[in-house]
């Protein structure tokens, strides 16, 4: 369905001198029809940057990006904008995706006008709300007017409606209480059976991984460390490692997100190197590469090459 091939993104601020932030880089990655693949990694980790170039909602410093078969990389803009239908966004601030000056009906109906396809679709909008189990009622209500749960509902109606193949859903539950939570993520997954949808989910809650994901990547430093299935129940980059130690309370991580900051500037070697109890002589000087274990397995590790 999505693919994305050796993707870079690189930031730059400063007026004199520029600062280079490498938020992306190299990332080879699959989404597959009906997919989810669940991508865990902690703030800054360049989760966010990923989804966004699936989306083509930043361009790639360097890299491709292929939606079922079409490179959109080297397309038209007026090419790309019918594309982006079939590609949406569930963000995770509910609130900034609506306008609090519209009502919900506006707010959903507006992706409709923007792409030309309807200027006023009541029944259908009326029929969506039933899906994401709210009322006809919330339809005339403003966003300050609903709950956070409900605001996620009327986002993932607004997203619906142009009916999308591929979703990044960027966080979208880590804003909501947590009795709300599993309601929303039962809703995602039942209208990915429903629609036949592919995910990008994106989250740093390694339970909410393990439920949504059909397989899972772990990203460290704009890098993917580790891929695919079971990865939980058997974490065998030291970074996983350390992230499923965490669940369990037996480590703590509140210093890899400083270090993470560190190495996306970092060129040679392993970006893992400074926190990793295994490191060797050759992490510092080589680079891992991400290679393909049995098992279905990627690992960007020494240990494994
Ligand atoms: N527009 C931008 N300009 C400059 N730097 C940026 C920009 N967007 C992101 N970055 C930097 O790129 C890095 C990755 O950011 P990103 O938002 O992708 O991380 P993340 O894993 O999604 O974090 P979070 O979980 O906090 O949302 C960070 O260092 C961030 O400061």
């Amino acid at each position: 369905m999505i693919k994305g091939k050796n993707l870079h993104k690189i930031f730059e601020s400063g007026v004199f001198s520029k600062r280079k932030v490498i938020a992306v880089d190299g990332v080879d990655i699959e989404i597959k029809e009906g997919e989810t693949l669940a991508l865990i990694g902690e703030s800054g980790s360049g989760k966010s940057t990923l989804g966004k170039l699936l989306l083509m909602l930043t361009e790639p410093t360097k890299g491709e990006v292929i939606f079922k078969g079409k490179n959109l990389t080297k397309m038209k803009k007026s090419e790309l904008r019918k594309i982006r239908r079939k590609m949406q966004l569930i963000p995770q601030y509910p609130d900034s995706a609506l306008d609090p000056r519209w009502t919900i009906y506006e707010s959903i109906l507006e992706p409709l006008r923007i792409h030309g396809i309807g200027n006023d679709d009541y029944d259908k909008i009326k029929e969506l709300m039933e899906i994401v189990g709210l009322k006809e009622d919330h339809l005339n209500r403003f966003p300050h007017e609903l709950s956070g749960g409900e605001l996620q509902r009327a986002v993932i109606a607004r997203t619906m409606v142009l009916n999308p193949k591929f979703i990044v859903c960027d966080e979208p539950t880590s804003m909501l209480d947590v009795s709300v939570q599993a309601s929303i993520i039962n809703l995602l997954m039942d209208l990915q059976k429903e629609r036949n949808l592919s995910y990008l989910f994106i989250t740093h809650d390694l339970e909410v991984a393990n439920i949504v994901g059909h397989r899972m990547a772990v990203i460290y430093a704009g890098q993917i460390v580790e891929e695919g299935v079971d990865i939980l129940d058997e974490p065998l980059h030291p970074y996983t490692q350390l992230l499923v130690k965490s669940l369990t309370m037996e480590e703590d991580i509140a210093d890899t997100e400083e270090e993470i900051k560190k190495t996306l500037k970092f060129g040679k070697g392993c970006k893992y190197y400074n926190l990793c109890p295994e490191r060797s002589e050759k992490c510092l000087k080589e680079t891992p590469p991400l290679v393909e274990l049995d098992k279905k397995r990627k690992v960007r590790c020494h240990k494994y090459a």
